[in-house]
This record gives C-alpha cells, sequence and structure tokens, in this order.
C-alpha cells in the first residue's frame, strides 16, 4: 500500500465553495502521493462532484490553494487543468457518441501533440509521423483497458461497461500525472464491477495517480490507498479506508437520523 511520504502529486488545500446560501465546500484540502489511489466518498449532496469540479476548472472556488507535481496550478479552465495534467472522466458518460473508440482515444492523445494547425492543413511529413504513432498509442490503450478488439467501433454501440473503459483509455491518452474518475463503478453490473478494480488495480500498479469519487463503498474500501470523507461540505474524515470506516462521524454520516 503506498504511504503518504511518497511524492505528492495533488495537494490542494483550503478549498471553499459557496453557491448563494449553500456552503458546498468549506475548507477542503487533500493530499495525493504519487501512485496512490484516493477515494472521495460523502452522501448525496455532501459536496464530491463540487470538489471535483473545483480541482478540475469547472468551477471558480471561493479559495483555496493548488499544486500539481510541486508545481501550483489556477485551475481557472478545463483545457487549462487538462493541459496542467489532470484528466477526468465524468458521472454522465461523455464520448463522441458518432466517432469511433479509436479516434475517441486520439482525440485524447491530440492534447499533447506539437505539429499544430499548419501541419494539420498541408499534411506536412511531421504530422502524418505524428498522426500515426498517434494511431498506434491509442489502439495501445485500448488493448490496455481490454477493448482492443472494438477500436472502430462507434462509441455509442458499446456496452455500458466498455464506454467506461473507452472514457478511462482517453484520459490516460493525455499522460496525466492525475486520473480524477466521476463514479465509474456507476451503473455497472457486479462483473464488471469486478473488472472495472482489475483495471484501476493495473492503472494503479503502473505509476498512475488517482482520484476517485464513487457511491460504492465497498470498491472504494477495498481499492483505495486512502479515503476523505465529505459531509455537507465538511471533511468530516481523512485516512486508510480502515481508520475512516471506525471513525463515530463517518458512521453517523453514513446512518445516522439524517440518512441524507
Ligand atoms: N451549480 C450549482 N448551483 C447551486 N448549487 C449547487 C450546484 N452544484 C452543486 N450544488 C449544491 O451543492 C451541494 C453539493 O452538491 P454535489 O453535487 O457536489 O454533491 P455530491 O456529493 O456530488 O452529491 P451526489 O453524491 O448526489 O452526486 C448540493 O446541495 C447541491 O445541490
Amino acid at each position: 500500500m503506498a504511504d503518504t511520504s511518497k511524492e505528492a502529486v495533488l495537494k490542494v488545500a483550503g478549498i471553499s465553495k459557496r453557491f448563494g446560501g449553500l456552503q458546498a465546500l468549506s475548507d477542503v484540502g487533500i493530499t495525493i502521493g504519487r501512485g496512490q489511489v484516493y477515494g472521495l466518498i460523502g452522501p448525496n449532496g455532501a459536496g464530491k462532484t463540487t470538489f471535483f469540479n473545483v480541482i478540475t476548472g469547472l468551477y471558480t472556488p471561493d479559495s483555496g490553494t493548488f499544486e500539481l507535481a510541486g508545481r501550483p496550478y489556477e485551475p481557472t479552465a478545463v483545457h487549462k487543468v487538462a493541459k496542467a495534467g489532470i484528466a477526468r472522466t465524468f458521472q454522465n458518460i461523455r464520448l463522441f457518441a458518432d466517432m469511433t473508440a479509436l479516434e475517441n482515444v486520439m482525440v485524447g492523445r491530440h492534447i499533447r501533440t506539437h505539429s499544430g494547425l499548419f501541419g494539420a492543413v498541408f499534411r506536412t511529413k511531421g504530422f502524418r509521423d505524428e498522426e500515426a504513432a498517434i494511431r498506434r498509442r491509442a489502439q495501445e490503450l485500448l488493448d490496455y483497458v481490454g477493448i482492443g478488439r472494438f477500436a472502430d467501433y462507434k462509441a455509442r454501440t458499446l456496452s455500458y461497461g466498455d464506454q467506461r473503459r473507452l472514457e478511462i483509455a482517453r484520459a490516460l491518452a493525455t499522460d496525466p500525472q492525475l486520473i480524477a474518475l466521476d463514479e465509474p463503478a456507476a451503473g455497472m453490473n457486479a462483473t464488471e464491477k469486478v473488472q472495472l478494480r482489475e483495471l484501476i488495480d493495473r492503472i494503479r500498479n503502473d505509476d498512475r495517480t488517482i482520484l476517485l469519487i464513487e457511491h460504492d463503498v465497498k470498491l472504494v474500501m477495498g481499492l483505495c490507498d486512502r479515503v476523505t470523507v465529505l459531509d455537507y461540505g465538511k471533511q468530516i474524515a481523512e485516512g486508510t479506508p480502515a481508520e475512516v470506516q471506525k471513525n463515530e462521524k463517518v458512521i453517523e454520516a453514513y446512518l445516522g437520523a439524517g440518512g441524507h
């Protein structure tokens, strides 16, 4: 199991976000070490998605400091965050439905290419070589997540579980410092969940770092190195799954009279 003394990939502190009268996040901070799977859990409306949206540049926070791989970053726009090295998937799958699986991954890869518009328009040798390399890499990634045989299928024709794998392949294509997965097991059946767990494990073993929001507490507890629990926008616990599971506040938040 990875330990926290490892080099930090993501270090955020003091994140607050208010929507009108609602304090959706109050002074939340996490540090994720390289090679860790870090879980973010909490009852409905706890602020998990808001936290994700803040660190990936979708929402502007009221306060907070942000560091990725030791460098400060400003989560002011999604494309800037992607360029800085955070790739994410979405709760509601966002693929290009009418593009093939391979093309969807190639789009992810283009964020790291160099030929630019000139090369694309005039199809320079540099552009063509780069395009071939991108195609090869995209196929490798599809193989890696276990859907290589569907490379030429349109994204919308893939099963739900395979679309989620495709989203992960696309995220990996950007060579991210951190992969943020927003409820990757949502809507999956038991077999698909087992496969997802194996895939996330494999990604971690390949020295990638993962932040995971997930409702399936069993999956989170079995997979994560560390976990933060949010409740009404506050961080009520942080630690290893074993520590968090014993925490009184956590038990209360999940089982308490509120039942929210
Ligand atoms: N854009 C927004 N405008 C106003 N309120 C919002 C907005 N986004 C989230 N909220 C509110 O902030 C709170 C936290 O919501 P958030 O979606 O972050 O919770 P969550 O933990 O992801 O919940 P769930 O598990 O149901 O997805 C909720 O009360 C929600 O209604």
